[in-house]
């Protein structure tokens, strides 16, 4: 178990970029299987769960060129679909959420796609409904072996249909709008989740040669074609990790310059922020956050109740920066209340922030209140272990603002989704250290 310690208290300074949008990545990752031509794919972050996913492909047959730090190419000419019925497999596919999106590419191009239950993080249910319903209204037979947990489609042909999902999932959206691009007919997906990485994934079909429209919003419509080439494709920056600079700025009243964050593909994240007090600047395609000398307010509502921030699917707030909102809210000036709809276990970690002197009340599993400090009284240091990406970051940022030295174990929660985190945050000021194997 690998750990950081981490000296707080420290102002950061400088210009930091992100990565590339992991959640984007998986997406795309996925879509490779579509084609037996060659894709290249440029700005892929080098974290643990992108890289399980290029080794599962890899196992599956499909040729991996790494062309620089951050760049491949992938050819799926020699699909090894035997890989699908082996032991490493059911290793291998549960070690990530984003290996469910193999599913629907193999689905529509082998007329078989398997999967055993996918990983990712520990916070709540995480059903696979959507996914499943939509490729047997494509047509698919449907089996799950319970002992195994492994999931299994099948289908000689699939058939395009009207279908208005039970939820606007993300990942089952990817994988149903992947099965449906070579299927006959025309497919309409109602209901379908629409953020920028889901636009991506279109758009990079469409330059395949599928034909979907309606991107970008929630009503797709999607032609079937007989098959695909190959493209190439550049992933976005990745917005989750902004949001989290966004919030270590503030918290630790650095000021930070955040590049190329692709403005237009933000949504209401940089108005959240606002919300709670935060000066985001727009310049030119960067995102500058002053230093918060005299700390950052909550806004009210007008009528001057309390603010509320919460998840919704897209362009509604991303829940996987609730955490690090929440974490930001316990220097605010003012109270707030953070409400997490979609996952019920993702804000036990609040305990850890209250331990540091945080001001939380957890209400319910799903909603905390914040009582700010305004930087009256600073967090004091300890020993924590992270239980999910995001927690783990937003454990990270409270140490980072805090009075000694922390510890954190289990960072290999945060090493899945952000990449060389602790050398990025050396290079702006930050006292981070890695202690391996621990
Ligand atoms: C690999 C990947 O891309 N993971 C992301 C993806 O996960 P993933 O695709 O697994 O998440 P889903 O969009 O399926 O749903 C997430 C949760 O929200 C609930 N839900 C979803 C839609 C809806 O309209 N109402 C509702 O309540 C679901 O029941 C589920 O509990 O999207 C999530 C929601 O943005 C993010 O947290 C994950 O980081
Ligand atoms: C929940 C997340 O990831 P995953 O869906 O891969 O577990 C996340 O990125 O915050």
């Amino acid at each position: 178990m690998g750990t950081f310690k981490i000296e707080g208290g420290h102002q950061l300074k400088g210009d930091i970029t992100p990565q590339g949008a992991k959640n984007e990545a998986l997406q795309i990752l996925c879509a490779v299987l579509l084609t037996s031509e060659t894709i290249t794919i440029d700005n892929i972050p080098d974290i643990v769960d992108v890289n399980k996913l290029i080794k599962l492909l890899s196992n599956l047959g499909v040729e991996v060129h790494k062309l620089g730090p951050n760049k491949y190419t992938f050819k799926a000419e020699n699909v090894n679909l035997e890989y699908l019925e082996s032991e490493a497999f059911k290793v291998e596919g549960r070690g990530l959420r984003g290996s469910i999106m193999i599913v629907g590419p193999l689905l529509a191009r082998f007329g078989k796609g398997y999967i055993p239950k996918p990983g990712g993080d520990k916070i709540g249910r995480r059903r696979l409904d959507t996914h499943f319903e939509g490729f047997i209204n494509l047509g698919a037979k449907f089996r799950y072996n319970r002992e195994d947990y492994f999931y299994g489609v099948e289908a000689d042909e699939l058939k395009g249909t009207y279908m208005l999902l039970d939820e606007a999932s993300v990942t089952g959206t990817a994988n149903i709008v992947m099965a449906a691009v070579l299927a006959k007919g025309e497919t309409t997906i109602y209901n379908a989740a629409c953020e920028p990485y889901l636009q991506q994934l279109c758009k990079m079909l469409n330059r395949m040669g599928a034909k979907i429209t309606g991107v970008g919003s929630n009503m797709l419509k999607i032609e079937g074609v007989d098959s695909l080439g190959g493209t190439e494709h550049r992933m976005l920056p990745d917005m989750i990790e902004i949001g989290s600079w966004i919030g270590l700025a503030a918290m630790t009243k650095s000021e930070l310059t955040i590049k190329n964050v692709s403005w237009d593909d933000l949504g209401v994240i940089p108005s959240v922020f606002r919300k709670i007090g935060i000066t985001v600047e727009r310049k030119g395609d960067d995102i500058f956050i002053p230093e918060h000398k005299d700390g950052y307010e909550i806004q009210n509502y007008i009528d001057g109740s309390i603010l509320t921030i919460a998840d919704a699917p897209w362009p509604g707030f991303t829940p996987d920066l609730l955490s690090i909102v929440l974490t930001v809210l316990i220097q605010a000036r003012g109270e707030a209340v953070v409400h997490q709809k979609m996952f019920e276990s993702r804000l036990f970690f609040v305990d850890k922030l209250i331990d540091m002197g945080a001001k939380i009340i957890l209400c319910d599993p799903h909603r905390a209140t914040i009582i700010g400090h305004d930087f009256k009284s600073q967090l004091k240091a300890t020993t924590m272990t992270s239980p999910d990406i995001r927690a783990g970051v937003s454990l990270l940022i409270a140490a980072l603002s805090a009075k000694g030295t922390s510890t954190i174990h289990n960072i290999e929660q945060i090493d899945r989704g952000y990449e060389n985190i602790d050398g990025r945050l050396r290079a702006i000021g930050a006292k981070i250290q890695r202690l391996e194997g621990n």
